[in-house]
């Protein structure tokens, strides 16, 4: 188990109206969570950043799933970290699979996105991870490395970051990757920031699994060394949750 803090965070993905959103802040603020030990963050969808902020515990982050690379212009549809810092918001989420597969984001998108974000202020949590095809071909490390060096040319504070390893055939398929399976992944990561940015970067960044995380499954991958947290999709909608950001209590 690492040293570094452990941090759990909930993709709403476009789930939920106000009605259920306000159950889920109730959950977690009535939640026996201790802070001190866990960082914990949810991310509505950004019509909801306002409302989710004003009503979740003040050391709850709270996360946009997404913004794009400039400030403000004509965007039609879009949003900017200036807006998401205006809403309360202090985490945006990038580059998360959905937005890679779905919505055909390439590399070098996300990278701008990264750098933006950052200049703007926020704090970031870019997500990475192979396709099924990808892992039956032997190139996980291939496809995470390469995802990650465009993530990494623009970063400059390391300390604004949170990286989530997130295999495209977990997510959503109830198939989680085995904690070997994860730590393997994180573990090739960690050298690959040691050798590409710094030991220091290597030693102190979280990264988080995703995929297929639940209650039943969240206390073992929690014990890998360099799993230091999760990014939870289906999960962060019930209950469970809870047991899940308190997976290392
Ligand atoms: O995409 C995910 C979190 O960002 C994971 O989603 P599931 O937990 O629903 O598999």
């Amino acid at each position: 188990m690492s040293q570094r803090k452990f941090f759990v965070g909930g993709n709403w993905k476009m789930n939920n109206l106000k009605k259920d959103n306000e159950k889920l802040i109730d959950l977690i603020n009535n939640a026996n969570i201790n802070y001190d030990q866990t960082e914990v963050l949810v991310s509505p969808p950004a019509l909801y950043l306002d409302f989710v902020r004003q009503k979740i515990n003040p050391q709850v982050h709270v996360a946009a799933q997404n913004c794009y690379k400039v400030e403000k212009g004509a965007f039609t549809g879009d949003i900017s970290p200036a807006m998401i810092k205006d809403c309360g918001g202090d985490f945006v989420i990038l580059g998360h699979s959905e937005r890679r597969n779905v919505f055909g984001e390439s590399d070098q998108l996300i990278g701008e996105k990264v750098k933006h974000a950052l200049e703007s202020g926020l704090n970031v949590l870019p997500c990475i991870g192979e396709k099924l095809e990808e892992r039956e071909a032997g190139k996980t490390e291939e496809v995470v490395f390469r995802q990650m060096k465009h993530i990494a040319d623009n970063i400059k504070d390391w300390a604004k970051v949170v990286i989530a390893y997130e295999p495209v055939w977990a997510i959503g398929t109830g198939k989680t990757a085995s904690p070997q399976q994860a730590q393997d992944v994180h573990a090739q990561l960690r050298k690959w920031l040691a050798s590409n940015v710094s030991q220091a970067v290597a030693d102190s960044t979280r990264i988080l699994y995703g995929g297929s995380v639940t209650a039943a499954n969240a206390k073992e991958l929690a014990t890998q060394p360099d799993i230091d947290g999760f990014l939870v999709g289906g999960a962060s909608l019930k209950p469970e949750i809870v047991d899940i950001i308190n997976a290392r209590a």
